[in-house]
């Protein structure tokens, strides 16, 4: 079915309330990798209920958690085969930390849609409110259809962020698991992409890749433990662009620049020729 931009742009997703325990907030952590030395006091912060952290990311597993099936990727004038389908950007915004465990509601909408020419870019949007009311984040997040353009939308704008000329004042390499990916999904992202080695042919990949979302958390937690102290209560935004797969089981070599108030961030895959992972990514500090 061709993409009807007039019916899906704005269109109103409705309401979701849900709701997580400090041992989703774990298991997530988990997730990402987290706890692997389970020695290290700032690891535990991520793994263990004593002085629990919450990764600021874990807003993007948050509605989802009870969801065992694979996504459907319908919207009102939108609906498109899964395996056509990658993670393109993510943001999220927080507007207070996010509690260890809590009820919350959403509230989605779509915020655009583009014709790429060779893909269509949907771009759309969750606000998150806890069950007082207070903002809790504002969720964005976009995903590339490939092969779905060409329905007489408009392109948009490309907003880059480009890291400054000189070197970077970090490097970190992040090593990823070979079962990374069949952990993540524990966390509500049930895409046979992930898992099925047949499916992932289908949809054009020799093997099954890594959840561009597991890949925002880890690199996200890498530099907040290598530049924040582990700590993440100064985090106000996160934001990054999937540039590049990631298989599970390789390393991610991910660069920083400090600037005034924000990290700008960029991860490659060094055993693939530092094939580009993300790219425009910008920490924000409150
Ligand atoms: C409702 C629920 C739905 C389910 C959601 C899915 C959930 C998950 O399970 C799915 C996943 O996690 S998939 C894994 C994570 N994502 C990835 O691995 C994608 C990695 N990126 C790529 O492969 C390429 O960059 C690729 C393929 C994205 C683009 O590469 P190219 O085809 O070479 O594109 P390029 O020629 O560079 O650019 C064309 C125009 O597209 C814009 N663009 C590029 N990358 C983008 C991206 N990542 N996100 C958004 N837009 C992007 C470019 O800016 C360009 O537009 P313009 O010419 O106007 O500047």
């Amino acid at each position: 079915m061709p993409i009807d931009a007039d019916t899906a742009i704005g269109a109103d997703l409705g309401e979701t309330t849900f709701s997580w325990t400090s041992s989703d907030v774990l298991l997530y952590h988990l997730a990402l990798g987290a706890g692997a030395d389970p020695t290290d006091e700032r690891e535990l912060r991520y793994a263990y209920e004593r002085d629990l952290r919450v990764l600021p990311s874990f807003a993007t597993v948050a509605p989802n958690l009870r969801l065992f099936e694979p996504p459907a990727v319908t919207f009102p004038g939108i609906s498109i085969d899964l395996a056509k389908v990658v993670h393109g950007t993510q943001e999220v915004v927080l507007h207070r930390p996010i509690p260890v465990e809590g009820k919350a509601t959403g509230r989605s909408r779509v915020v655009d849609v583009l014709d790429k020419g060779k893909a269509a870019v949907i771009v759309s949007e969750i606000a998150v409110t806890s069950d007082s009311g207070d903002p809790l984040w504002t969720a964005r997040s976009s995903i590339f259809a490939r092969g779905e353009g060409g329905f007489g939308g408009k392109r948009g704008t490309s907003d880059r962020v480009e890291p400054p000329a000189r070197e970077p004042d970090v490097v970190l390499d992040t090593p990823t698991l070979p079962q990374q990916a069949l952990l993540y999904r524990l966390c509500g992202d049930r895409n046979p992409l992930h898992a099925d080695p047949d499916f992932a042919r289908s949809a054009g990949f020799d093997t099954p890749i890594l959840h561009g979302l597991c890949t925002y958390g880890v690199v996200l937690k890498a530099v907040t433990d290598a530049l924040l102290d582990a700590d993440v209560r100064p985090i106000r935004s996160w934001s990054a662009k999937f540039a590049g797969i990631v298989l599970p089981g390789e390393r991610l070599r991910t660069r920083v620049w400090r600037e005034e108030g924000r990290l700008l961030v960029t991860t490659t895959a060094p055993d693939r020729d530092e094939a580009p992972v993300l790219s425009d990514a910008v920490l924000t500090e409150a």
